[in-house]
C-alpha cells in the first residue's frame, strides 16, 4: 500500500455513523474522527464513548484526530480504546515526545498535525517519533473549507525532510505524510504531487451519491499521480 484514503466522519451523518463507515469500509483505508473540543477549535463533536462505540462497530482502524486543547491528557486513552492512529496537534501539545511515546505503547500509530500557519522546522527533530505527520491544508474546525494552497510548499518540505531522514537512518522508516482539509478530486493530484501519501477527505467522500466510488475515485487520481511523480524522478 503506497497511499492511504481516510474518510472524514465530520462531513457524514452523525445519527448513522456506523452505517456511514461501513458505506467506505471496503474501499478506504482508514475512518477519520475529528475530536473537537470548542478549545483548541470553534466547534464541539465527539469524544471517548463515541470512538469506543466506533472501534467495536467499524471495520476500518480509526484514525483520530484531535483537535482539542488537552491532548497530552486524552491522546493516550484513545490509543488505549483501539484507535489505529492517533493525532495530535503540535500547537496544543505541552509534552509531544511523551505523549507521541505513549500512543505508541498503547499500541496506535502516532501522529502529529500542524495547522496551516505553524512551520515545520520546529518539529522535523520529532519525526522520528511519529507514524504520521499531518499537515493541514486548511484551519482545523470545520468541513467544506476551501484548500489553502500555500500549504503545498509544507507538503514539499515535509516530503524532503522524511526522504531524507530515511537516506540518513538507512532503514525503511513508516511515516506517512498526510493532508486534510479541502481535499476533493480537484486538489488531491497537487497534494500528492508535492509528496502527500495520505489523503483526509470529508465532503467530497460523504457529500457524495455514492461514498464508495467517491473513495476509488480520489485514490485513482492521487495513484496516478505517484505514478508520474516516481517515473520523472
Ligand atoms: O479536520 C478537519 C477539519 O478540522 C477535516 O478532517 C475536515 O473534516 C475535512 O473536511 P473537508 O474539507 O474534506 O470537507
Amino acid at each position: 500500500m503506497t497511499l492511504r484514503i481516510s474518510p472524514s466522519v465530520l462531513a457524514a451523518d452523525f445519527t448513522r455513523l456506523a452505517d456511514e463507515a461501513d458505506a467506505v469500509a471496503d474501499d478506504a483505508d482508514l475512518l477519520h474522527v475529528d475530536v473537537m473540543d470548542n478549545h483548541f477549535v470553534p466547534n464541539l463533536t465527539v469524544g471517548l464513548p463515541v470512538v469506543e462505540s466506533l472501534v467495536k462497530n467499524v471495520r476500518l482502524p480509526l484514525d483520530i484526530h484531535l483537535g482539542i486543547a488537552d491532548p497530552d491528557r486524552w491522546a493516550p486513552d484513545y490509543a488505549e480504546a483501539g484507535a489505529g492512529s492517533v493525532t495530535i496537534h503540535a500547537e496544543a501539545t505541552h509534552a509531544p515526545v511523551r505523549t507521541l511515546r505513549a500512543i505508541r505503547a498503547a499500541g496506535a500509530q502516532a501522529g502529529l498535525a500542524l495547522s496551516p500557519a505553524t512551520p515545520l522546522l520546529p518539529y522535523e527533530g520529532l519525526l522520528e517519533e511519529v507514524d504520521t505527520l499531518l499537515v493541514m491544508t486548511v484551519e482545523p474546525g470545520f468541513g467544506s473549507q476551501k484548500f489553502l494552497e500555500f500549504t503545498l510548499e509544507k507538503v514539499r518540505r515535509a516530503r524532503e525532510a522524511i526522504d531524507s531522514l530515511r537516506r540518513v537512518s538507512g532503514r525503511e522508516i513508516p511515516l506517512w505524510l498526510q493532508v486534510d482539509g479541502g481535499v476533493n478530486e480537484a486538489t488531491i493530484e497537487r497534494c500528492a504531487a508535492a509528496g502527500a501519501d495520505s489523503f483526509v477527505a470529508g465532503s467530497a467522500v460523504y457529500a457524495s451519491d455514492d461514498p464508495a466510488a467517491a473513495v476509488r475515485a480520489l485514490r485513482a487520481k492521487a495513484e496516478s499521480t505517484q505514478l508520474v511523480v516516481t517515473e520523472a524522478s
